[in-house]
Order: structure tokens, then sequence, then C-alpha cells
């Protein structure tokens, strides 16, 4: 089975090419915010990132009749629960109607089916951003018109839990894990026998990231909101790519950042130590949602290649569970067994409705 693998991200589009489960080809497009800028909508940008996919298969001489499947990560459609969904029309129009509200992921399942199509193959997404398991407890905000949603790194924290059960002599169904995805956006997630059933994701939940703000307070965000300095759109992009590491240190590389700590920098250090105290709170928090039964704690993401980081939440959460590290993510390789567990028979593909 050959694979095409898509994976739209803010700043990227990532393209991958499995035989079965080995990756032959993997290939990363970066879109700078200038390139990004005359499009609208991100549903804008489809054609101009398939354009791009396109070229790269040729450049590489790869016949795009040579698929036997589509893959690509799944966006904000309606909730749903964790797995594989053919491809359809009704999930197009929810994403083209942004019914759950809009991300680069959401070009997934277009840039899939667009594909598929031409070439007659059936398209896939795995584990959507959408994916909401959480248990109705979970949902309370206080004031019943906010809801609190799942909107997190849900292919990931499946993927990264599937290999650490597998590497316990078990199934992901089988544990207990706090996962805490650390990327540019951040989240963590108690899952509960194979099932995400709280966490702080994307929105304006848990810690502060490298480009968006953590959970906020309510009145000084309402005093915010009317305070005549942002507009909404403004504060929109605020909250979503230009606030947390970026707010207080003008950049978004924890590398750099680092950098800046080694060589004595005082409010790096600070802000550091402070990204490390909220997440070893909401990890210590999550706990309570497994009442206190921890099998792993799993740390993934890009943040995660840092030692300095990992050592130290390591440290702080070391009397909970044993941690597992997985830097970077897992999300090609899980787009791709997810395609072949349908095509094969493993797993029944779903339904989007
Ligand atoms: N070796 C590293 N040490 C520390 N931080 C790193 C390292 N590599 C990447 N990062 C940081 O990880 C973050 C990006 O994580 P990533 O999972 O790639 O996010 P995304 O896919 O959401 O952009 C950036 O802040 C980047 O600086
Ligand atoms: C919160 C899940 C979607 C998301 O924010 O992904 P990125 O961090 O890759 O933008």
């Amino acid at each position: 089975m050959r694979v095409l693998v898509i994976n739209p991200g803010g700043t990227s589009t990532k393209i991958s090419i499995f035989e079965d489960k080995t990756e032959i080809l993997k290939k990363s497009i970066t879109h700078t915010r200038e390139e990004l800028k005359s499009f609208k909508k991100v549903f804008d940008e489809g054609p101009y990132r398939k354009k791009l996919i396109l070229d790269i298969l040729k450049q590489e001489n790869i016949d795009i009749k040579s698929f036997d499947t589509v893959v690509g990560r799944g966006g904000l459609m309606k909730p749903i629960e964790g797995g594989t969904y053919k491809v359809n029309d009704q999930m197009i129009e929810d994403l083209k109607n942004e019914v759950n509200g809009e991300h680069a992921s959401n070009l997934g399942a277009v840039l899939a089916k667009e594909i598929g199509d031409e070439i007659n193959v059936e398209s896939f997404v795995v584990d959507p951003v959408s994916v909401d398991e959480f248990q109705p407890v979970s949902r309370f905000t206080g004031i019943s018109d906010i809801e609190k949603a799942s909107w997190l790194h849900a292919l990931n924290h499946k993927a990264v839990s599937r290999k650490v059960a597998e590497s316990m002599g078990g199934k992901y169904e089988d544990y207990n894990f706090i996962v805490a995805h650390l990327g540019s956006g951040i989240s963590i997630v108690a899952h509960k026998n194979g099932k995400m059933i709280d966490g702080s994701g994307g929105r304006s939940d848990g810690p502060f990231s490298p480009e968006r703000c953590g959970g906020l307070l309510a009145y000084p965000l309402i005093e915010l909101c009317y305070s005549g300095k942002y507009t909404r759109e403004e504060l929109v992009t605020k909250v979503s790519s230009a606030a947390g590491m970026y707010d207080y240190l003008g950049t978004k590389d924890m590398i750099e950042i680092q950098n800046r700590v080694d060589n004595g920098d005082k409010e790096a250090k600070l802000v550091v130590d402070a990204f490390i105290y909220q997440t070893t709170k909401e990890i210590w928090m999550y706990a309570a949602s497994l009442e206190g039964k921890v099998d792993k704690i799993i740390l993934t993401g890009g943040i995660a290649y840092s030692e300095n980081i990992v050592h130290k939440i390591s440290e702080n959460v070391s009397k909970l569970a044993n941690v597992a590290v997985i830097p970077g993510e897992m999300e090609m390789e899980a787009l791709a067994l997810g395609a072949l567990r349908v095509l094969s028979g493993e797993e029944k593909v779903k339904v989007y409705r």
C-alpha cells in the first residue's frame, strides 16, 4: 500500500509517502507570514498548498496515480470520537463553514479528498483536532454560556500513547496516561483507558506556550476586550499566535530562549521557570481526573527536545509517575497507520455525519 500523507500547519505543509508502515519520503514546506498574508481565510490557501504538494511530487518523479490512498490531518469539524474517518462531502462542508473554528488543519481533509478524487482512491482523516471524548463533568466552566470542549493535538496524543502502551506490553486502552504535548501550542490531557476524558488545549486554557496565552483571568480579560487597545481581530491574533513566550520575550524559539538563559538572562529564566511551573501544575491537576492512578506521564512536542525543560518537569512530577519522553511528534506516521488500519480491515472506518 502506498499512502500519501498531508499535514497542513500554521507555518508549514508537511507531506510524507509511506509504503505500508515505512516512510520513504518526508518533506516540509515552510510558509512565511508574508506568503500567507494575501489569503483572507485558511480555506483560501487550499489551491496554493495543493500546487506546492503536486510540485514536490513532480520534482521527486512520483506519479500521483501510484497512491492507494491519501490521508490528511483532520481539523475542526463537529466534535467526534477518535478514529479514522473517510472524507465525505458533509465533512468538507462543515470545514468550509468553520463549524468549530478556523485552523490550518482544516485543509487536511480538503487536500486529501481533492487529490484522492483525482486519482480515484479513498481519502481519510485520523483523530482530528475536534476529537472530543471529554466526560460530562469536565465541560463545566461555571457560566452556562461557555462550555469547555476538547480542542487539542488529538492525533499526536493518541499516537504517542499507543507507542508507550506498546512499550509497556499492553494496549492504549489498558492504561491511564497524562500526556503533555509541548509544541508551539500546548495541550495537557488525562487519558483514561483509551479516552481523553479531560484536558487543556489550544483555546486559552492550560499553560502559556511559545506563541499562545494560557488560561486567562475573566475580569482582566473583559477589561482588555473593552479597553479599546485592541480590535476583536487583533486580540484573537494575539492570544492565538502572538502571546506566551513571544509576548514576554519577543521570540517563539525555545532554543534561542534557552541560550539566553544559559547566558545569564534573568528575565528569560523567570519566564521559562514560569512555563515549567505552570506545566507541572497542570500535570498534577490532571492526575486528579485519573484518581491519582497514573501509569505514565508522556512528554512530547518540539519542546520535549529541551534537556533542561524535560529534566525539570520530570523531577517535579517524579512522585506521581514515571515519565516517558517522545520528542517532536508522530503525526505523519499516525496518519499513515490510521489509514492502513482501516484499509487492512483491522479497524472499522468511521462515518462522519
Ligand atoms: N531542541 C530543542 N530544544 C528546545 N526547544 C525546541 C527544540 N526544537 C524545537 N523546539 C521548540 O519547539 C517549539 C515547536 O514545537 P513543535 O512541536 O514543532 O510545534 P508545532 O508543530 O506546533 O509548530 C518551538 O518553540 C521550538 O523552538
Ligand atoms: C490544539 C490543536 C490544534 C493546534 O493548535 O495545533 P498546532 O499547535 O499545530 O497549531
